[in-house]
């Protein structure tokens, strides 16, 4: 057996695989199923592969599936780990080297894939599992036909009795995977009894670490086997309902943990008769705050009991606690260290934005990328969530969702959501785990979360059971670095954007508003229709123009928008020099010699500046406020050179040239985590920090520099929030988040309008710094 590994499948004989040829679904969902029964110190893993999708309807690409390879095949001992079970990973390298190697009898392996699929979705049935009747049915009420792959690899070990640690990516399918062999179980148990006591006591106990969470687990359970008495308690709610249903007799209690002690305090609950113990959520279950419930609520269980861990992020310090509570477990990971940790379908996109540009952009990024569907808008702060919210309520119908609203409003909002009362929610991460609202298609990280595990659980509100969704984190000039550790951590890529523009907010607004029409009554239609006819026969189609402008709430044209940081009244324009009349490079510094030279004050006025990433292209792009770009714009310019204004960013220099004294202090990262760095902004800036009586570049500046922690990643821990950036809100703070400021000396450069105190910028027609073009020697 040295390359090669020996599985039991159910009543079949051993089959032995080499590492060379493998058996395309020679055996599949009974292979699954029955592996972990047999001999568990043979087996190493199984890879289960689109065989598992497709009896799910998932298909076999195209963004919506789990993912999985082409075929079943198995793994060499090589890579699989003992007690651990289908790695994705682990599918990914089998799955290229079985799709290499044909079959053991030699035939066409695709073939007997297709062949074979048919049976395997029978035998993935749920009425195929010998579940009990009435579950069975049940199940298939509520459209559960088939076995999810979570499911699948949890469903035999479970019903072995086995501990287990199951990690599987966000909206695959975890409740069920470990509520239907419970069920299961519990059912074919009362089947044999009698009848049921009054006052039994509980079986199962699933703990979850969120009130919302409890009772959706309650739900799921209740609805896949209604004749079992199933009881949530959570605090926030009074004591009485909650200990008079468990005096009833319950066969499942849900709960969070600190009304469960409370409950067994008091000894309306008694845990001496659990089974089954599970942890939903287990690596938050088990962190620092809740580790100690959880350990109290332990002690009051028999010590001979089946338990099982779940969780989408599983980190290994997880592993190692939970041996202190569990039994030789096994490990099913079904998202493996090496891949992407969210699930597939949800499309990733990243984008910069300043303090005070955050809600603007919010509320157009909500418009363009949900399209009218629903957004879970994740905040850091309680405070932050309902100022959102409240910011939010005027432009798009939005709730928040959080720890200080009392636990009645908390379910009606919740409820709200889900019915699509409103659209919009706006939530601390009390939501961020396991939370299943159908139909989620944006999440919206407003700030960076805490660890990148928050990052998985927060997005993966969407995307979930194969779905389609998108997820947006918004991040400061300062967090860049932050953001990339992220796309390690997770193992994903984001898609950097910018802001929408003003014409895809009107064009997304629009198409909503159209696809409210439709839902007009045909009677309304009719008292109006007169009007429309005289106002058509009067305007044509501007007529109809404007009452689209009208309903889509703009109707006043918007102000033009930096595209920069999506301040309002701003404008981006775009310089670029023909290479015939290049002289050095184009810098920071040469862009603001030329304005001094065009228009000075442009010069005084500018925004950011970035330069064009294009090597090809000499050319920066800047902001300006809108009256002066169009002055600006009517000025005559030296030959070679080109200015306009832009509606979209080409590609940009992330730091600024290393090459310009600027850059030196272009990232603000060196600044925010290194307290008194040496590299002071204040000293660099002809102590422009702290002062505020300085000229508006020059305050601006020191903006720039104050507003460093806020807004960088101490930001997101410590709960900084929105306010804050607003607090500070004239529009020359939004600098303060500048990825690079021009002003390497601001203080300097702010004195242009004075011609008698030397010249900060670079000379645009030598490149030399200290004299502008007109002064040029040259
Ligand atoms: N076999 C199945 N067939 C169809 N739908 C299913 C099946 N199993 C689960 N679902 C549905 O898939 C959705 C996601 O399931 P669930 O909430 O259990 O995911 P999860 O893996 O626990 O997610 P999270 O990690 O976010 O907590 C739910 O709406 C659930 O009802």
């Amino acid at each position: 057996m040295s390359s090669s590994t020996v599985l039991g499948v159910s009543s079949t004989p051993y089959l032995e695989v080499s590492s060379k040829r493998t058996t395309p679904l020679a055996t599949t969902s009974s292979a699954l199923l029955s592996l972990p029964l047999a001999d568990k110190s043979h087996f190493n893993a199984l890879i289960a592969t689109s065989s598992v999708a497709k009896p799910l309807g998932f298909g076999n690409g195209g963004g919506s599936g789990f993912g999985f390879k082409q075929s079943l095949t198995f793994v060499p001992s090589a890579i699989a780990t003992p007690n651990t079970v289908l790695s994705e990973e682990a599918f990914k390298r089998l799955g290229e080297f079985s799709e290499n190697s044909g079959s053991l009898d030699g035939s066409d392996g695709d073939e007997d894939y297709e062949s074979q699929t048919e049976s395997d979705e029978d035998e993935l049935a749920i009425s195929k599992l010998g579940l009990p009747g009435r579950l069975a049915e049940s199940l298939e009420k509520r459209g559960i036909t088939h076995l999810f792959p979570i499911q699948r690899a949890v469903f035999e070990p479970a019903l072995q009795g086995r501990d287990l640690i199951a990690r599987a990516k966000t909206g695959t399918g975890k409740t069920l995977a470990f509520g239907i062999p419970i069920l299961k179980r519990l059912t074919e148990g009362y089947e044999q009894a009698i009848s049921l006591r009054r006052s039994r006591l509980p079986k199962v106990l699933v703990l979850a670490p969120t009130r919302e969470l409890a009772r959706q687990v309650e739900k799921e359970i209740k609805e896949s086997a209604p004749y079992l008495n199933t009881v949530c308690v959570y605090g926030g709610v009074s004591y009485n309902t909650q200990q008079n249903a468990l005096s009833r007799g319950v066969d499942v209690v849900v709960g969070t943990p600190g009304r469960i002690i409370d409950l067994i305090n008091n000894s309306s609950l008694k845990l001496g008769e659990v089974e089954y113990l599970v942890l939903d959520e287990a690596d938050q279950m088990l962190a620092v705050g809740f580790e100690e419930d959880v350990e109290l609520i332990l002690e009051n269980l028999p010590p001979k009991r089946q338990s099982m861990l779940f969780s989408a992020t599983m980190p290994s310090w997880v592993k190692k606690l939970s041996r202190k509570y569990l039994d030789n477990p096994l490990n099913i990971d079904l998202v493996g260290n090496q891949d992407e940790k969210l699930a597939e379908g949800i499309k990733l996109y990243a984008i910069s934005t300043t303090a005070t540009s955050k809600r603007t952009i919010l509320s157009d990024l909500i418009t363009v990328y949900a399209k009218g569907g629903k957004t879970i808008v994740f905040t850091q702060t309680k405070r932050d969530a309902d100022e959102v919210s409240l910011a939010l309520t005027s432009i798009i119908a939005s709730e928040a969702l959080h720890g200080d609203i009392s636990q009645h409003q908390r379910e009606r909002t919740l409820n709200g959501f889900r019915q699509g009362k409103f659209t919009v929610l706006v939530a601390t991460d009390v939501a961020a785990r396991g939370l299943d609202i159908p139909n989620v298609d944006l999440v919206i990280h407003s700030e960076l979360p805490n660890d990148p595990e928050t990052f998985v659980h927060r997005s993966g509100r969407t995307g979930r059971a194969g779905k389609e969704g998108t997820a947006i984190l918004m991040f400061t000039s300062s967090q860049r670095r932050t953001v990339r550790s992220l796309e390690r951590d997770v193992g994903c890529k984001f898609e950097f954007v910018s802001p929408p523009a003003v014409e895809d907010v009107l064009e997304s607004s629009a198409e909503q508003v159209v696809a409210t029409l439709n839902g007009v009554h045909p009677e309304s239609v009719e008292f109006f229709t007169p009007t429309a006819q005289r106002l058509i026969e009067e305007k044509g189609t501007d007529a109809l123009a404007a009452a689209l402008a009208q309903l889509s709430g703009f109707s006043r044209p918007p102000s033009s928008r930096s595209l920069i940081n999506h301040e309002q009244g701003w404008v981006t324009l775009q310089l670029t020099r023909d290479s015939a009349f290049s002289r050095g490079f184009m810098s920071a510094r040469s862009v603001m010699g030329f304005l001094s030279d065009v228009y000075p004050t442009a010069a005084d006025e500018i925004g950011k500046i970035h330069i064009i990433a294009d090597d090809r292209v000499q050319g920066a792009v800047f902001d300006l406020p809108e009256e002066i770009a169009k002055e600006l714009l009517n000025k005559q310019i030296p030959p070679g050179n080109t200015i306009s204004k832009i509606t979209k960013l080409p590609a940009l220099q992330d730091d600024g040239p290393s090459s310009d004294n600027y850059g030196r202090f272009s990232s603000r990262d060196r600044f925010s985590r290194g307290g008194g760095s040496r590299f002071s902004r204040g000293g660099a800036r002809g102590g422009a920090r702290g002062g505020g009586s300085m000229d508006r570049r020059g305050f601006r500046s020191s903006r720039s520099w104050g507003s460093d922690d806020e807004d960088g990643f101490s930001s997101s821990r410590g709960g900084r929030s929105f306010r804050s950036g607003n607090n500070r809100g004239s529009r020359f703070s939004t600098s303060s988040d500048d990825d690079w400021l021009i002003g390497g000396s601001r203080s300097s450069r702010s004195s242009s309008r004075d011609s008698s105190r030397s010249f900060g910028g670079a000379c645009f027609n030598c490149g030399k710094s200290g004299h502008r073009a007109s002064e040029c020697p040259n």
